[in-house]
């Protein structure tokens, strides 16, 4: 078994737990109120500038130009690709630019960034990569699920949200991830591996924290 069905298999109990949490659902079905989804955009936003920062350490750690190379094109897809979708529904909801920026990030959220940031910093390109994954990944697997259910992706409002993640680009960049964490968990010693796994749990974790907090728009 590779290294990322490993640690896809020891999240499940966590990751099954997204797929039916009422945030992810209202997506789907719609019923999610704009109050709840512009209090988690916000704070997304705010959240993709730091799992921005998280690539760009790899950058920093890494010394094989064709993985520096992954790391930057990462750091672009976050900053001008995946907040792209957000600024157009800053757009659609009225806030600016300086709006988003001066939102005090909630503590969860900060629990999270300074997590990952901290995990990249006294890391290497693997614990980069593991802190990276569950964050990309599950986006991937509940935009694949939202938009399997019928209408979903056509909804006026979160269809374009739920085909970001849904769509090829999207679902391509997640790929080339999970590759690069086998390639980079190759090889490592059963406690590096299990040190990984830990990241990837934790994250995972973090990331259902993450779906409550924006539910229960709490600050
Ligand atoms: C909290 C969170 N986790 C994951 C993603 C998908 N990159 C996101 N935008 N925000």
């Amino acid at each position: 078994m590779c290294f990322t069905e490993r640690v896809r298999r020891a999240a499940d109990p966590i990751w099954q737990a997204y797929f039916t949490h009422p945030f992810v659902t209202g997506i789907g079905d719609g019923s999610l109120s704009v109050e709840k989804f512009r209090f988690f955009l916000l704070q997304d936003y705010l959240y993709l500038y730091d799992y921005a920062k998280v690539f760009a350490l790899g950058l920093l750690k890494s010394g094989i130009p064709e993985e520096m190379r992954f790391f930057s094109s990462n750091v672009d897809a976050v900053l001008n690709g995946e907040m792209n979708t957000h600024r157009a529904y800053m757009k659609r909801l009225g806030i600016s630019d300086g709006e988003a920026e001066s939102v005090r990030m909630s503590l969860a959220n900060r629990a999270y960034t300074n997590y990952m940031l901290s995990v990249g910093y006294s890391g290497g390109v693997p614990e980069v990569l593991a802190a990276i994954l569950a964050c990309s990944w599950s986006y991937a697997e509940i935009g694949e699920r939202l938009a399997a259910a019928p209408g979903a992706a056509a909804h006026p409002f979160y269809g374009e949200w739920i085909t970001g993640y849904a769509g090829g680009e999207y679902q391509a960049t997640n790929r080339a991830l999970i590759e690069r964490m086998d390639a980079a968990a190759a090889g490592l010693s059963p406690a590096r591996l299990d040190a990984l796994e830990q990241v990837f749990l934790d994250c995972s974790r973090f990331e259902g924290q993450f779906w409550q907090m924006s539910w229960e728009m709490a600050e």
